[in-house]
């Protein structure tokens, strides 16, 4: 297992159904070679870049391409059937496919349904819960994952940044796999002891039934934003895609933070039981935090937090920063409605191994260097937040180094500028991911920003050369005092530019620029 490299390649036991078995519970309007329905199946996908012989191909009909176009593929390779839509079906007839067709009305939704049951329905003998909401999953997904340490000892997670399974990890390509790789992954977390699988679902997940065929035992909210409009077209479609795992399809029991009004609409509208957790706003919730503050001596975000009985437990939140607060919330009250004790969650959550690339201490210990934290956060929103949280700890100056994507909404580049000019002493301005825009035309919008807030660019240095020498730069250039944050990559391993993606990664480069840095006073 140990040399995989996609979460694809994941293979769990499995004992051979037949494609009749495999369907039963479909519905199932049309056969062709039925007679060859008897065969032996072990496993189901719905990529022929993705197959074993003996799989069943689900040809989808997808937004560019129909899958059966490429079903050829998928039967040299030793498919055992396919399920399809009459589409499908008709492209296959044509092409005298002699393997037993299945014609189904959502070959999307028959994928996921098929994919549980050929690997025995494992997320029923798992605990699961599911993170979703616009900001926070990724965290959030590790958070639960250590505080449901509190009952269990193997813990296994999916989401954007890897997928883990008790030690072992593969990197993600994906936020939420598709359903085969998402069933998979979960028979592989319950034959290698897993007690429980927390899985990040995005709302495309939600709308792909790319967890269909999964009932949760918890589905987290964290909060809506902005965002996907591109594929959901207005804020309602977006939200109608969230709330839909909160429904008994999708889950048993739900955990909603009402700091927003998206979640305050959420628990009234679910049809599952809900528990309400009350973060960064005094709305009435089960839940609710208050005294949050930060201690400049251990650099964490402190706060309390009230149960539904009415205790409030004091949490050290692992991960710096108010927006956290609202994740380490919701974490503690998930794992509390699957059976902790919410002291003993608490306990485990404070316990929780750095997020990768979520605020990020490189240095947690560290006197005479600048302190030096590497964050995601990629849109003004998130920029400000962190850099307020920021502000609150530093002793002395508050040092950004930041850029922006190319290819991606430039909407952002002008306010995302003017937030870090606004609340940063020194900026750095660097390179993300050009893709394929010019790097310096990029940068030549952040620096509009940042004139647009201070004209004379005191303490503004955009960088030409590369992220490794803004990085370098900044930290050498700081005092033991300052904080440095290093934001919009987080775990990210690479740098793509030009469709080539270069390996990069912004934590063991300032690891390595602070190793060799002279240890200095505090200003
Ligand atoms: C917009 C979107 O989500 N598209 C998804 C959609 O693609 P599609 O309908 O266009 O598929 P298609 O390319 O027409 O192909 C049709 C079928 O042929 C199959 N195929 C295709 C080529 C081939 O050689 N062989 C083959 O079998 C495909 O696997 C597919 O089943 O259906 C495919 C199969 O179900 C998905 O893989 C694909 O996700 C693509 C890869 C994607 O990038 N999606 C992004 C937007 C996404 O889902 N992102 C979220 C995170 C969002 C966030 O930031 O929060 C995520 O969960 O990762
Ligand atoms: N609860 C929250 N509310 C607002 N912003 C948050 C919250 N949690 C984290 N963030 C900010 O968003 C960034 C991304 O966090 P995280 O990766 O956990 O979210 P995500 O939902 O998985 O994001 P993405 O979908 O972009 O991967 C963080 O680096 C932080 O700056």
């Amino acid at each position: 297992m140990c040399a995989m490299t996609t979460i694809n390649e994941l293979r769990p036991r499995t004992s051979a159904i037949t494609f009749r078995e495999l369907v039963r519970d479909l519905d199932v309007h049309q056969w062709v070679n039925e007679d060859k329905a008897t065969c032996a199946v072990t496993g189901v996908t719905v990529s022929s870049s993705d197959i074993d012989a003996g799989w069943v191909f689900v040809a989808i009909p997808g937004y560019s391409h129909h899958g059966a176009e490429f079903a050829a593929g998928a039967l040299e390779a030793g498919a055992a059937g396919v399920i399809t839509d009459e589409k499908g079906a008709r492209i296959l007839r044509d092409s005298g496919a002699s393997v037993p067709i299945a014609v189904v009305d959502d070959p999307r939704q028959a994928a996921a349904f098929v994919s549980a049951r050929v690997v025995g329905n494992p997320d029923q003998s798992l605990t699961t819960a599911a993170v979703t909401g616009t900001n926070g999953k990724t965290t959030t997904t590790y958070l639960v994952s250590a505080a449901l340490g509190a009952i269990h000892d193997v813990p296994a997670l999916c989401g954007t940044v890897e997928t883990r399974i008790g030690d072992m990890t593969i990197l993600a390509t994906r936020t939420t796999n598709e359903a085969p790789v998402l069933h998979r992954f979960l028979a592989c977390a319950q034959q290698q002891g897993a007690d429980n699988a927390v899985i990040e679902v995005s709302s495309h997940a939600l709308s792909l039934n790319r967890v269909d065929g999964i009932v949760f035992d918890v589905a987290i909210f964290t909060n809506l934003q902005h965002d996907h409009l591109d594929f959901y077209h207005d804020m309602e479609h977006y939200f109608q895609a969230k709330a839909s795992l909160f429904t008994p399809e999708h889950a048993r029991r739900g955990i909603v933070c009402v700091d927003d009004e998206w979640g305050q609409r959420l628990a009234r509208e679910a049809t599952i039981p809900i528990t309400t957790v009350a973060a960064l706003s005094s709305q009435q919730a089960d839940w609710h935090v208050s005294d949050i503050h930060p201690d400049p001596q251990t650099a964490q975000t402190v706060f309390s937090l009230t149960d539904p009985a009415g205790h409030t437990h004091q949490v050290h939140s692992p991960v710096l920063g108010e927006v956290n607060v609202q994740n380490c919330a919701v974490a503690i009250a998930a794992a509390t409605a699957v059976g902790a004790d919410p002291d003993q969650a608490v306990t485990a959550l404070e316990r929780a191994p750095q997020v990768p690339g979520r605020m990020e201490k490189i240095n947690p210990d560290c006197d005479d260097q600048p302190l030096v934290i590497v964050d995601y956060a990629h849109t003004p929103e998130a920029l400000e937040w962190i850099l307020k949280d920021a502000r609150e700890l530093a002793g002395g100056r508050v040092v950004l180094v930041f850029g922006t994507d190319g290819d991606r909404d430039a909407s952002k580049r002008i306010p995302l500028a003017e937030v870090a000019a606004r609340h940063a002493d020194v900026l750095w301005v660097t390179d993300e991911n050009p893709r394929t825009e010019d790097a310096a035309a990029i940068r030549a919008e952040l620096m509009e920003g940042i004139r647009n807030v201070r004209p004379d660019l005191t303490n503004v240095t955009e960088v030409t050369t590369c992220r490794r020498d803004a990085v370098r730069c900044a930290i050498q250039d700081a005092s033991a005092n300052d904080i440095v944050l290093i934001t919009g990559k987080g775990a990210e391993w690479y740098q793509e530019i030009d469709h080539v993606y270069h390996r990069y990664n912004d934590v063991p480069v300032a690891r390595e620029v602070l190793e060799y840095s002279e240890p200095r006073k505090r200003g």
